[in-house]
């Protein structure tokens, strides 16, 4: 990695994650540039992490040894279509959910050398999770070099069909909102049994981060071990076990999940 400049094109919530989670990692933030159309986004990060920063994407991504794909899907065939005349040799990494590998040398117009990956926001903390598929054929090298800038901001996965991708989407991309989701609705209900909103935010996300480590750390544990070990037989848990059970948590979890992936497929075919 050492040396490689990288062109984040759109400064958006998840190009922040990942320069957060490189420059937590030691990577040099001279080498890395970001842009974005307006600047408030752009001045955040020279000021949180020192990178550069560009309004323009052509001459910021001609610059540059790796091009990282960070737009929302719609805007990607434009954004590609820009950045044509700079883009031979270069290796492009794509964050975006949906587009399909093939359509992007549609979007340029030529082949194009490029690994699709699904990463998540607690890139920034170190803590993420990122899905990568390259195509036949993809050298090494730059397998290796995508494998390493994710893996600088947490734990990585390759798969080897690209419909493996929407589904780190189903149980990674996306899930962080699932878990905020459930915090959400704890607080919620412990501010309304009377508990300040800041206590109730310290006991539910604490509850959390512990179970999440807990799961991690144990790994000969199933995490329905962990479960019956805080369930004590007609104690307060498995009441609060047994509603959920009764209001089909695990249904309504596959189905979640299912509609995550069946919006993916949905966006390859629009975009
Ligand atoms: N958020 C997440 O958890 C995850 C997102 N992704 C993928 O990451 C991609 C980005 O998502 P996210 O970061 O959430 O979205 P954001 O909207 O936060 O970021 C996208 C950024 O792109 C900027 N932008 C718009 N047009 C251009 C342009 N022409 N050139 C350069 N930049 C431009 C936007 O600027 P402005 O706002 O000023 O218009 C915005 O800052 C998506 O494709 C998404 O599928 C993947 C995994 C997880
Ligand atoms: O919601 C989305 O479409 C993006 C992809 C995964 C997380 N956020």
């Amino acid at each position: 990695m050492q040396n490689t400049k990288i062109c984040f094109i759109g400064a958006g919530n998840m190009s922040r994650a990942i320069i957060g989670g490189l420059i937590k990692s030691g990577y040099s933030a001279s080498l890395i540039t970001a842009t974005n159309p307006s600047t408030p986004k752009l001045d955040a990060l020279a000021t949180d992490y020192g990178i550069n920063t560009s309004q323009d994407n052509v001459k910021s991504a001609a610059a540059a040894d790796v091009i990282v794909l960070s737009v929302k899907p719609q805007l990607m065939q434009a954004v590609c279509e820009s950045l044509t005349d700079v883009v031979d040799g270069k290796l492009l990494i794509t964050i975006a959910a949906g587009i399909p590998e093939s359509r992007y040398h549609d979007y340029f117009g030529r082949q194009v050398k490029l690994i699709r990956t699904m990463p998540n926001t607690p890139m920034q903390l170190g803590l993420g999770m990122t899905g990568l598929y390259a195509p036949a054929g993809m050298p090494q090298e730059d397998k290796a070099f995508a494998e390493s800038l994710m893996r600088a901001c947490g734990d990585i996965v390759w798969v080897d069909k690209e419909s493996g991708i929407d589904k780190v989407i189903a149980l990674a991309g996306s899930s962080p909102a699932y878990f905020f989701l459930f915090i959400e609705a704890m607080i919620e209900a412990g501010v309304e049994m009377g508990l300040p909103e800041a206590d109730a935010r310290t006991l539910a996300q604490q509850a959390a981060v512990g179970a999440a480590a807990m799961v991690k750390q144990n790994p000969e544990l199933t995490p329905a071990e962990l479960r019956a070990n805080v369930t004590s037989k007609g104690g307060t848990t498995a009441e609060a076990i047994a509603t959920f059970e009764a209001g089909g948590l695990r249904s309504l979890v596959k189905d979640a999940m299912g509609n995550c992936i069946k919006r993916a497929e949905e966006m390859a075919r629009n975009f």
